[in-house]
């Protein structure tokens, strides 16, 4: 019997960006009932691939068919009515307007009468739309707007779920979600392999993918360079064939130990959201910072950052009492920040690379009354470019421009071209590619060992527990006593609810994770 016909195919698809290549003959076939990663360094081409299957971005060339038969795609409806449903970050939500009616956008909303809008019917139908994921702390009343990346997430997942479709495109659905919401929606993906339908999921989380995903195909350079099952293939073999080199570790060794003089202090500190914190950080140490979304972890830094206002307490860098005005006088005092949303809060995208670089340290460029030249910026810009990996045409090369990944290395290139002390770090590798992490991995250790104090906010646990010397879960607007990496995995089982100890946890941190998990 002959297998049938694949549920997607898309087969040479060829784009290029001012005739820049970002696809270049690029294949994905996805059969009925599979979830199917696409995989692929940052730049590589997925999210340009996706945006062709959704009708957003016109393919130079492609030839794409469902069910065997060919297919045009040439708007978002047309995508629509074939069945295909995209959660992405960029694409539509409108903030201003309830939850609700974000989930029912560009659908009939419930009526009464057959004209007046039925609210009351449709808030109960978009409660029935995020109950399927388990959500209960939503209000589909609210403002989209008023809740956090996660929930916001959430509400796309909901909505995209809502009626049955035949592939389900989703681009890095996990990243701003808790390990309990993860979970949950890989249950519900399941379900939906399991109901003949398909999933193509885009993750730079390896582990993720390998337990959630039966094929992949992997992108290098706008090309795809293999797609088979994940059942055939190792961890480490997927990661050299996306790299095209070989990572022998996730996580790179610290160059020294932290030193012994006190970098950092926050003695009582209090800004609003939080209750009173005090911490101190040796010089060359790094801090993790965990906790589900909205425990305060954005106060923290943000407030260290001169972006909050203190109502008491104090601080000390170094020797120095340090309570910054503003970013500006934080910048000057020597304190780097990489923000959560590097889109909105990060980033010029519509201004070249070098001005997005080195937009911080103007004064520091312009050393002794010299001139900036636009030359001397580009040089700069390029250097650091050169250190964080960035894949671009050069540094005059508009950051609108970047993949995503790629705009989060122009963020972190910001971050330490200052040779900041303190650098604070919210969610620094997501959406960045596994030797892209490496890399950044590399860079926080280079900074820890020219005696840099860290602070890494983040929700990838591996990652906290593979980079950080002292770890913090906070609950409510509280920081904990700092634990080690080692005794953190106790809290993590409290809080994060797992069955069991997770694949990624250190052989040290698993006989303490056996016995206190619920
Ligand atoms: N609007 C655009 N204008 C010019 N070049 C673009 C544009 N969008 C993407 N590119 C380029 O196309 C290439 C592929 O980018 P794409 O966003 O598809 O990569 P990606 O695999 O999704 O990466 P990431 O994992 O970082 O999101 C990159 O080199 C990028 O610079």
């Amino acid at each position: 019997m002959a297998p049938p016909a694949p549920l997607l195919s898309a087969i040479a698809v060829t784009k290029a960006y001012a005739g820049v290549p970002a696809l270049s003959g690029a294949d994905l076939v996805v059969a009925p009932g599979e979830i199917h990663a696409l995989m692929g360094e940052n730049g590589a081409g997925k999210s340009t691939l996706i945006k062709i299957l959704a009708g957003v971005v016109a393919p130079d060339a492609a030839v794409i068919a469902m069910d065997g038969t060919p297919v045009t795609i040439d708007s978002t409806k047309s995508a629509y009515r074939l069945g295909l449903r995209f959660i992405h970050q960029e694409f539509n939500v409108v903030p201003t307007l309830s939850v609700a009616e974000n989930i029912f956008m560009g659908r009939r909303y419930p009526r009464r009468a057959g004209i007046f809008v039925d609210w009351a019917g449709l808030n109960r139908e978009a409660q029935r739309a995020l109950d399927r994921l388990g959500i209960d702390h939503i209000d589909p009343k609210q403002n989209l707007g008023s809740l956090g990346l996660g929930d916001q997430m959430l509400v796309r997942i909901s909505a995209a779920l809502l009626d049955d479709a035949r592939l389900y495109v989703m681009d890095e659905p996990t990243a701003a979600l808790t390990a309990d919401e993860s979970q949950r929606l890989f249950r519900v993906l399941r379900e939906i392999r399991a109901s003949g339908s398909s999933v193509l999921y885009v993750s730079h989380r390896l582990d993720e993918v390998m337990t959630l995903c039966d094929k992949a195909t992997v992108l290098r350079d706008g090309r795809s360079i293999d797609s088979g099952a994940l059942s055939n293939i190792t961890h480490d073999d997927l990661v050299s064939l996306m790299i095209g080199r070989k990572v022998e570790e996730a996580y790179p060794k610290p160059v020294a130990a932290p030193g012994h003089k006190t970098a950092f202090v926050a003695d009582r500190f209090e800004t609003p959201g939080l209750a009173p914190v005090s911490f101190s950080l040796r010089e060359g140490e790094v801090l993790g910072v965990a906790g589900l979304s909205g425990s305060g972890q954005s106060e923290l830094v943000r407030a260290i950052f001169g972006g909050a206002r203190i109502t008491g307490g104090s601080m000390t860098l170094g020797d120095a009492a340090y309570a910054p005005a503003s970013p500006a006088a934080a910048w000057r005092s020597g304190v780097a920040y990489v923000p959560r949303e590097r889109r909105a809060e990060g980033l010029v995208v519509r201004r070249p690379i070098y001005e997005n670089i080195t937009l911080a340290h103007l004064k520091r460029q312009s050393r002794a009354g010299t001139w900036l030249t636009p030359k001397s910026e580009k040089r700069f810009a390029a250097e650091l470019g050169a250190t964080v990996r960035l894949k671009a045409t050069g540094p005059a090369q508009d950051v609108i421009e970047l993949s995503g990944g790629n705009q989060q290395k122009v963020v972190l290139a910001r971050a330490i071209a200052g040779d900041p002390r303190l650098l604070l770090l919210e969610e620094p590798t997501r959406g960045v590619d596994v030797g892209a992490k490496f890399d950044i991995y590399s860079i926080i250790r280079e900074r820890t060992a020219k005696g840099a104090a860290v602070i890494l906010v983040s929700s990838d646990l591996p990652e906290l527990i593979g980079i950080c010397d002292r770890i913090a879960i906070m609950r409510e607007g509280r920081l904990p006593p700092l634990s080690t990496p080692q005794v953190c995995a106790k809290t993590i089982s409290s809080i994060f609810v797992m069955a069991g100890p997770p694949a990624w946890l250190p052989r040290t941190c698993r006989s303490s994770f056996a016995a206190t998990a619920p």
